[in-house]
């Protein structure tokens, strides 16, 4: 069987080097095209100079891809950008994997609550699937357009879900994340400037992220009441990787201590996943499609508490969407992503 012909478009950012770099050696697919508008003519790696001697096509930009006979396309680029190409792109018979925020919300009115933004393509948000396998893999299948989740959402929701799932969980939920400064994208800005960033820690867009109403909405999906998520995320001073610290009070008349037992049944099928006995690291996941999870009840405060780490550009955002793409076609979900984390 020919291999299945790939586009990346944006390539000249983080999570589409990173898409690269994984469907490199999937073994179902070979590379057919990565567009950049700000880059095209140069060679990719004159752009990405680690994948010197490993990839050395052109970039080329997005109106070329049309002669290309693509099987499936995925997009690396800002939200509010990608709206525009699955628009234009809906009629083509290829599935989209689109990693911006833009199809991952439930309606036009919500989205342009959170990103002051119109929509320019609602129907895309009603024909679209939210791209967590371990938690919506019958909805994925067969689509032709999937939102891949936000970094933020992938780790609040996979340490939240069996809870929720179980109706386990008083509706008032604490979601308290750390990412490394890849989540902000490849644009020097001054937030994420070295001098800032490096020996340094802070909390930022409290209250307003528009990752909590990613999280909400979706969790409300799986739930039988709706969630309030008290999210704050904070920077911190590495290249990538998430945890994700999240206390929620037990409802009454649950047994607590059946916690990691209804994780492990959750999760028993999921390759990705890893439940821990100690609270993750982000270096045990780093390069990799993992899911680290620790589960645990605090008797003194009544809380259960769970611990998720996750690298922001695989399982956060590549990982899960080359995941999403083993999906729609049938194969091997691991296919492509079987690696060790890279550690130390
Ligand atoms: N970084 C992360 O950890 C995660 C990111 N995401 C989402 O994935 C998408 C890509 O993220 P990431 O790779 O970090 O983004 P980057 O900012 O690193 O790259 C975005 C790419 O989009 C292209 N682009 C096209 N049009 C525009 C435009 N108008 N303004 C800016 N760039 C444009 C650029 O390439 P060129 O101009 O050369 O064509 C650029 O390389 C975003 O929607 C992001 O929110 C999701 C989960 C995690
Ligand atoms: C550290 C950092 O800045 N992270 C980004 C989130 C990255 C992500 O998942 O973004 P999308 O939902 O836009 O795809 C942020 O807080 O805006």
């Amino acid at each position: 069987m020919s291999k299945k012909k790939v586009g990346i478009i944006g390539a000249t950012g983080y999570t589409g080097s990173e898409l690269v770099r994984i469907l490199l050696h999937h073994p179902e697919v070979e590379i057919a095209a990565i567009t950049s508008e700000s880059r095209k003519g140069d060679r990719f790696s004159d752009v990405h100079p680690f994948f010197r001697g490993l990839v050395e096509m052109q970039l080329v930009s997005i109106k070329d891809i049309e002669s290309l006979d693509l099987d499936v396309v995925f997009l690396a680029l800002p939200h509010g950008v990608s709206m525009d190409f699955v628009k234009d792109h809906a009629e083509k018979p290829y599935p989209i994997i689109d990693l911006s925020g833009d199809f991952r919300l439930d309606s036009a009115g919500t989205y342009e609550a959170w990103y002051n933004k119109d929509h320019v393509y609602p129907k895309g948000i009603e024909d679209a699937a939210y791209g967590i396998p371990e938690l919506f893999r019958e909805e994925i299948k067969g689509k032709k357009l999937v939102a891949n989740p936000g970094c933020y959402p992938t780790s609040a929701i996979l340490g939240l879900a069996p809870l929720v799932e179980h109706n386990m969980v008083e509706p008032n939920i604490i979601v308290d994340s750390k990412s490394g400064t890849t989540g902000a994208g490849v644009k020097a800005k001054a937030a994420t400037h070295f001098p800032n960033v490096n020996d340094n820690f802070k909390a930022y867009s409290v209250k307003t992220h528009r990752h909590t109403i990613e999280i909400e909405g979706t969790l409300n999906k799986k739930g039988e009441e709706d969630l309030t998520i008290q999210f704050t995320p904070h920077l911190l001073p590495v290249d990538r990787g998430i945890v994700s610290t999240i206390y929620a009070k037990p409802k009454e008349g649950v047994d607590t201590g059946r916690i990691n037992e209804v994780f492990r049944d959750y999760y028993k099928d999921e390759p990705f996943i890893r439940l821990t006995d100690q609270p993750p690291a982000i270096k045990e996941v780093r390069g990799t499609n993992f899911c680290d999870i620790y589960c645990t009840y605090d008797e003194r405060t009544n809380n259960f508490i769970t611990i998720s780490a996750i690298d922001n550009l695989v399982k956060g955002a590549a990982g899960q969407a080359v995941q999403n793409m083993n999906l729609l076609f049938d194969w091997d979900e691991t296919a492509g992503l079987g690696r060790v984390p890279m550690n130390p």
